[in-house]
């Protein structure tokens, strides 16, 4: 798992060989220690060069060793005898230098890297801090404050940031192995300016120096890097990923683990380092991000009933792309699309619209070319109100009004148009893909391509596969969603499909809780407390209450007959909560009018204040109706709403409507800001206990009878009945799960 060369006479070429991303797993750090002895060994050897195969120096400790016991040479032992080493090592770093691959690397006296290579220290996006003496090094060398910003936020850098940052010593543009070794041999005292063939110690030709010291190069030997001022950054960045990181406790370990770096000398900031790893390593916010790390890749991996799946179907070539429809989504699904280096012919009905969806394209475009330092690839888009325009896309999406007339005609006018092989696509939130495919001319090429707002910033796409979706169609939208930086999912079709279908079920538990005593502001605390970014309520003032007022409207929840003074609490035959209803009577939209549930301080703008106003309405609508209010605490808000959306889920996967529990934790990570940290809905009622949850769900089905969505679904109860077992062997589970019921 590490070849071992000798190259140029006097150079040990060590490449770690653990294809797809050379992780650090027993056998690499195996085939290492074995190699670095060798060649400390090896009296011709003066020199260590370390790569990796295919390109990729190092992806980092292998994840998948942490969940089962470790064995095989420790990685920190391993690093401290590479940096002890009396020969130069140099790293040459290619693709990526990821975590305990950098942490390999600072362990070097000497980094190159190629132009293309990305380095970082992401171990705190797996719930883990840089325990490989990432934490100790990477302040000596690169000062406390760009140390703390890169491993609390675990970004990664390009190698000519790395460069400025004095990570790397070199940045090559070809082959860093050919520029590492070249660096090594003049280290060791082989001038290799071509002009002068002797071994020197300052070449004249070149005036490079020959012949270094190591000392100066060991990062561990270096004093604490202490400042007057680091006390205070450190306090600074703590203030700062408490705030952001909303109780993942890693962040907090990283600063904690840097600051001791400051203080302390090498050896004792090892421990602390070592101390804070041990917590994180046990914990199960560390569980639920790793899990999550895996779900997310796996999603990728899609698979249809029929047995079609992502490694047996091939994606068609999309070049051109038609959008229908320059609202909000149209223009992120737009920007997007260009990013990606596709040809966008995009439409809208009227002239006015037209200008104004081009505009604002234009503009999105704009601002991040200039963000990054390129010019706005505006030369892809064509803005046209003539649907001829279509006639050579590969494929249009379409993203008009959620309105199913408005959308079948749009349908049967693409038809009319688009090549016959031509795919399209909707961007409904919810609607039936199968009734809308039924108006074409081409059913297997209809799938649906869900994307969030804004289309141009959220990472999620559920591609949706209708009864008569070919297996291209969805191997198609999946390649192009993919291509366009997207977290895709496919999911059946069904109302709401996953994401918003469980989302339903999640609003209806938050909204009785108003109506039964809770506020707003005390929901949202709750669910902010537990990590989400935002509240229910803060979020939907941030969409619009009006939008889903619309959809009750049109799917007849609110009809003529709906008391307008008093209306109904029981509706198509179950609960139904119409505060929301109410508060779009009185124009309450959320930000957009800047009323909701929330107050804010003018049409558009986004700071929420509580508003005494909406405390009254609710103290009248709960005398109206007789309920006497009672004190909700924040855990049955955890409970009723994260219960309720897994509860759905379980019923979502009998139904097959997604493929696996994984693919569910994803849609509700990447769109509906569930916390990392709690691995995703169906992870997170595994680790509170699959019987807890049932027991849970049968109590407040108990209290609330007439909320038939508490029933506990006949999966989890199954699951229960079979010894509740790991998230991941649920599919199984699944499988049989008709034939047993
Ligand atoms: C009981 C108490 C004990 C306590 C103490 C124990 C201490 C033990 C630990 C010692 C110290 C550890 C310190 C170091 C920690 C780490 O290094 S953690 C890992 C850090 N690295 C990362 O987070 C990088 C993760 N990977 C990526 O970001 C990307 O994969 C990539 C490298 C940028 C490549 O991206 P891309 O080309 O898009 O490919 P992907 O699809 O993402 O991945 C391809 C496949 O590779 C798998 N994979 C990637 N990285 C790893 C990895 N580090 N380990 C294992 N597997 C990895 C990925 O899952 C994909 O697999 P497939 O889906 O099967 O193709």
């Amino acid at each position: 798992m590490a070849r071992y060369a000798r190259v140029k006479g006097s150079i040990a070429l060590i490449t770690l060989t653990n294809p797809p991303v050379n992780a650090l797993s027993a056998a690499v750090r195996r085939g290492i220690v074995e190699s670095v002895s060798r060649a400390l060994k090896d009296e011709q050897v003066k020199a260590v060069v370390f790569c990796g195969e295919n390109e990729k120096f190092c992806g980092g400790a292998d994840i998948k060793e942490f969940s089962g016991s470790m064995s095989g040479p420790p990685l920190v032992p391993m690093i401290h005898s590479i940096e002890a080493g009396e020969k130069p090592m140099v790293a040459a770093i290619e693709g990526v230098a990821l975590g305990g691959g950098l942490e390999l690397a600072l362990g070097c006296h000497y980094r190159v890297a190629n132009t293309k290579a990305r380095l970082g220290l992401p171990e705190v996006t797996l719930g883990l801090l840089p325990a490989a003496g990432g934490t100790q090094r990477l302040p000596r060398l690169i000062g406390i404050p760009a140390a703390l910003e890169l491993i609390t936020t675990g970004r990664h850098v390009s190698a000519q940031e790395a460069l400025q940052l004095g990570i790397v010593d070199q940045v090559a543009q070809g082959s860093a192995v050919q520029a590492a070794m070249e660096l090594a041999l003049s280290v060791i005292g082989v001038c290799v300016c071509m002009l002068c063939v002797y071994v020197v110690c300052v070449c004249i030709y070149c005036v490079c120096v020959t012949g270094q010291p190591l000392n100066p190069r060991r990062l561990s030997l270096r004093a604490p890097v202490w400042a007057p001022d680091v006390d205070g950054v450190c306090d600074a960045a703590l203030a700062q990923v408490k705030q952001r990181s909303r109780g993942a406790m890693a962040p907090v370990a990283c600063v904690q683990a840097v600051r001791a770096a400051a203080m302390l000398p090498y050896s004792k900031g090892m421990e602390r380092e070592r101390q804070l790893m041990d917590t994180l390593f046990r914990s199960g916010q560390a569980r639920a991000m790793q899990y999550a790390f895996f779900a997310q890749r796996n999603a990728g991996k899609w698979s249809l009933p029929n047995g079609s799946q992502w490694n047996n179907t091939r994606a068609r070539d999309v070049q051109r792309a038609g959008v229908i429809g320059l609202g909000t989504m149209g223009r992120g699904i737009a920007v997007s699309l260009v990013k990606a280096g596709i040809s966008v012919v995009a439409i809208e009905m009227d002239a006015k619209q037209l200008e104004s969806g081009k505009k604002a394209v234009t503009a999105m475009l704009q601002r991040d070319a200039q963000r990054r330092g390129v010019s706005p690839p505006l030369h892809l888009l064509t803005f046209t109100l003539s649907f001829h325009q279509l006639r050579d896309v590969d494929l249009v999406i379409e993203a008009v009004f959620e309105d199913m007339n408005l959308k079948k005609r749009v349908f049967s006018d693409l038809c009319k148009v688009l090549r016959a092989n031509a795919l399209i696509c909707t961007n409904t939130s919810g609607l039936n893909v199968d009734e809308l495919a039924a108006v074409t001319d081409r059913q297997p090429l209809v799938v649906g391509m869900h994307f969030f707002a804004p289309a141009h910033v959220m990472k999620l796409l559920e591609v949706v596969y209708g009864s008569r979706s070919s297996p291209e169609a969805v191997a198609t939208a999946m390649a192009l969603g993919k291509r366009m930086e997207k977290v895709c999912v496919a999911v059946g079709n069904c109302s709401g499909f996953v994401g918003n279908r469980m989302l339903k079920l999640y609003l209806d538990q938050s909204v009785y809780m108003l109506e039964e005593g809770a506020t707003p502001e005390q929901v949202d605390q709750a669910l902010e407390e537990f990590g989400f970014a935002m509240g229910i309520f803060k979020v939907s003032d941030l969409s619009g209450l009006d939008v889903g007022w619309r959809v009750r409207k049109a799917s007849g929840l609110i009809g003529p007959d709906v008391d307008p003074v008093k209306p109904s609490r029981w509706r198509l035959g179950r609960r139904y909560c119409p505060l929301p209803d109410m508060l779009c009577q009185q124009g309450r939209f959320g930000q957009k009018t800047g009323r909701g549930w929330y107050l804010y301080d003018s049409p558009g703008s986004k700071e929420a204040k509580s508003d005494p106003e909406i405390q009254t309405f609710l103290e009248d609508y709960r005398r109206k109706y007789g309920i006497i209010p009672r004190r909700i605490t924040s855990q049955e808000v955890i409970e009723r709403c994260a219960f309720a959306l897994a509860n759905e889920g379980f019923r979502i996967l009998e139904d097959r409507i997604a493929a696996s529990p994984e693919d569910i934790d994803v849609i509700y990570l990447f769109g509906y800001g569930w916390p990392r940290h709690r691995g995703g809905p169906m992870f997170y009622a595994g680790q509170v206990g699959l019987s807890v949850v049932l027991e849970k769900l049968e109590h407040y089905h108990r209290v609330h009878p007439d909320v038939p969505s508490l029933e506990p679904s006949r999966l989890l109860r199954r699951l229960v009945a079979e010894g509740s077992p790991p998230i991941q062997q649920w599919k199984s589970h699944i499988k049989n799960l008709r034939s047993h019921l």
